[in-house]
């Protein structure tokens, strides 16, 4: 995995002023703006400025990322930074991986979605393992079209019953490598420090700022 994926050019500095954070996912917004909070960016939401929310086309992290990225920067005129995330289950090939939104339905129930990602490894039979692993693809987009990407991951493994509800998705049912609480117990502060999207926003911020 590159510092920069997709662009070998000179990285574009982002100015001090308003960013649109491209998501309609209210929990990754919390989590970018509190990410952004020492940068001196004024963040706002793709909700504030009533943009559509785009059909995810790509047949990858980055792809989505781009897409979304581009659309909000080309609809408001300013720099825009969108976010396209996943959970990847090693026994499931990867999956739900890019579709791990889609996996929660259209009421975006995400109980649901875990006990189908909980369902479909004990399928698997006893042998199969719990490694997963998060992605995050962070794309930074200027109006005039310039993007660069940024990408991050966090290994852990699946837990079964889900535990705790302070993150938001998949994060009860996952436990980072090293800890014995899942991302759904751990204070936000403790999960900015190690999860795929602080880890793709520190790429951003050391090219970005
Ligand atoms: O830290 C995380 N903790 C738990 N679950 C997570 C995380 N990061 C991504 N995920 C899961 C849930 C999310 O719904 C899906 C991303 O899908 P993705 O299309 O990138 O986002 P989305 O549709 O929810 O919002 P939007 O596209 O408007 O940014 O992966
Ligand atoms: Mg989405």
């Amino acid at each position: 995995m590159t510092d920069n994926a997709g662009n070998e050019q000179a990285i574009r500095k982002l100015k001090p002023g308003k960013l649109v954070i491209a998501s309609h996912n209210t929990g990754k917004v919390r989590e970018i703006q509190a990410l952004l909070g020492p940068y001196g960016i004024e963040p706002v939401s793709a909700a504030a400025l009533d943009l559509p929310e785009p059909e995810e086309t790509g047949t990858t992290f980055v792809a989505n990322a781009e897409l979304k990225a581009m659309q909000a920067a080309d609809l408001s005129g300013l720099p825009a930074l969108a976010d396209d995330s996943g959970l990847c289950v090693e026994a499931l090939g990867g999956d739900p991986g890019i579709f791990s939104a889609r996996w929660a339905g259209p009421d975006k129930d995400f109980g649901l979605a875990m006990r189908l990602v909980h369902e479909a490894v004990e399928a698997k039979g006893p042998d199969a393992g719990h490694d997963a692993h998060f992605v995050c693809a962070l794309a930074l987009a200027w109006p005039d079209g310039h993007v660069e990407v940024f990408e991050g991951r966090v290994d852990g493994a699946l837990v079964w019953p889900p535990r705790g509800d302070k993150g938001f998705g998949y994060d009860p049912i996952f436990q980072p490598i090293g800890h014995d609480i899942s991302f759904g117990e751990m204070d936000p502060d403790a999960k900015h420090a190690m999860s795929h999207r602080a880890d793709a926003f520190a790429k951003l911020v050391a090219a970005a700022f």
